[in-house]
């Protein structure tokens, strides 16, 4: 196991690539199965999570050849094998099996999926849609068994705006009969990269990105090939470094548009944010003005940067409030912050942030992936060495994250951990 090494205090500039979007690559990859032929996704982040789902897909009987940035997928001999346990539990978007074997087989047996630890995540509007559509949807021992005769569509209202659920009923549909119309769909960018393939394979989906998606069921889907969307919360947490510790950083390769509640709130910190076709430049030298934030379906402010948002306010001048409607316990990075000098605070689902305070690296440990990215983001700011464990969850979802930061002039690298740091971070 290893630990990551940061040296704090230094001045970060030049130009960093953002990869495509996990929350993108996670749902298409399983939407693959509802091909008949091969489908060949480009802009493939290297994280984690999608070699899980490579392994996933090919469990099933799936040819899967994962190469740099390129996934082809050949479903020709995928089955319905059950896949109860194992790496199903090891993410988050293995729900995204469900609604896709369910789609293609009219079967599926999937184990509860895992993921970011933020509270409780259920899955009872995925289970809505898809007895809705007409499954008998059952949970056995922590495995959710899907079975229908036949999948028709229908008319699904969402209790609760879910990305996952949206995104997991439109697998689910595009194969079924007739129309199925979800309401109150959530409208995040990823949602319109699913809809994008999906139409490309010939499924017939209008509305996608708006809070009403109209699917009309086809018989049978082809392959196709589809660039993946730049990952709007890698983008993010660069921009938030910049803030931190950006003399001029360019964030190169996003979709502006698609971060604009962090540029808007950058902006009011008095970050200096330019705006340009394919890129922001950042430089974060002024002194910062706290701000208050609350998470939102998007186009709100995107909880996944609650965390790392959270890290820089710890060096903004005066009260900060950040609120996260979406998760109740997504603080779990706040002990490591206080941990470092940070005077934060946790009042139900808001934390409290006095700043500016000045932040000491010390071992710190990534409960959660952004929850990771927070800490990389304070030991960048903080003096002398952070050590961050916790790996494993920062890995699910950034691509090459020490060669990017290099590349800026930041000083981190990698260390085994000895037997005796592992026992401590286990316990
Ligand atoms: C793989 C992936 O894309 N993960 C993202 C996805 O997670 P995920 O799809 O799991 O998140 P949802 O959008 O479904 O969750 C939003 C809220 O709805 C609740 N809920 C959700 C489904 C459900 O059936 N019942 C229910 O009550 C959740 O507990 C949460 O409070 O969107 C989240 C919100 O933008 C992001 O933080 C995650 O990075
Ligand atoms: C919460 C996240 O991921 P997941 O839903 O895959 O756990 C995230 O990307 O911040």
């Amino acid at each position: 196991m290893d630990k990551l090494m940061i040296q704090g205090g230094l001045p970060l500039e030049g130009t960093v690539q953002i990869s495509g979007a996990k929350n993108s690559a996670v749902a298409l990859i399983p939407a693959a199965i509802l091909a008949d032929s091969t489908v060949t996704i480009d802009n493939v982040p290297a994280i984690s999570d999608v070699d899980l789902l490579a392994e996933l897909l090919r469990e099933i009987g799936g040819e899967v050849d994962l190469a740099e940035r390129e996934i082809k997928i050949n479903p020709e001999k995928m089955f319905a094998m059950p896949l109860p346990n194992g790496r199903v539990k090891k993410l988050r978007a293995s729900y995204y099996l469900m609604g896709a074997m369910l789609g293609k087989f009219k079967k599926a047996v999937i184990g509860l999926p895992g993921g970011c630890n933020l509270g409780p995540r259920p899955i009872d509007q995925h289970i809505k849609g898809f007895e809705a559509l007409g499954a008998k949807v059952t949970n056995e021992q922590g495995a959710i068994y899907l079975r229908a005769d036949e999948l028709v569509g229908a008319k699904i209202y969402l209790d609760v705006v879910s990305v996952g659920a949206t995104i997991n009923i439109m697998l689910a549909a595009v194969r079924a009969k007739g129309q199925t119309i979800i309401e109150n769909a959530a409208k995040e960018p990823e949602i319109i990269d699913v809809a994008t393939l999906l139409t490309n394979m010939g499924a017939r989906i209008k509305g996608a990105g708006t809070n009403v998606i109209r699917i009309d069921g086809v018989d049978s889907l082809k392959g196709c090939r589809h660039s993946i969307i730049p990952d709007r919360i890698e983008a993010g947490t660069y921009m938030i470094l910049a803030a931190a510790m950006g003399q001029r950083v360019t964030v190169d390769n996003i979709i502006p548009y698609h971060v604009e509640s962090l540029i808007a709130k950058l902006r009011e910190m008095n970050v200096s944010v330019d705006v340009r076709d394919d890129q922001v430049e950042i430089s974060g030298i002024a002194d910062k003005v706290g701000v208050d934030i609350k998470t939102l379906v998007y186009p709100g402010f995107p909880t996944d940067l609650q965390q790392p948002f959270t890290s820089l306010l710890t060096q903004a001048a005066g009260t900060s409030l950040v609120t996260d409607t979406i998760y109740n316990a997504r603080f779990k990075h706040i002990d490591e912050l206080r941990r470092m000098g940070a005077n934060v605070k946790v009042e139900g689902r808001s934390a409290i942030i006095n700043g500016k305070t000045e932040l000491q690296g010390a071992k710190v440990k990534a409960s959660d992936l952004r929850a990771g990215a927070a800490l990389v983001v304070a030991g960048l700011m903080a003096d002398g060495i952070t050590e961050l464990t916790g790996l494993e969850h920062v890995d699910r979802g950034y691509e090459d994250l020490e060669a990017k930061l290099l590349g800026l002039g930041a000083k981190i690298w990698r260390e085994k951990m000895t037997n005796e740091e592992m026992d401590q971070v286990k316990n």
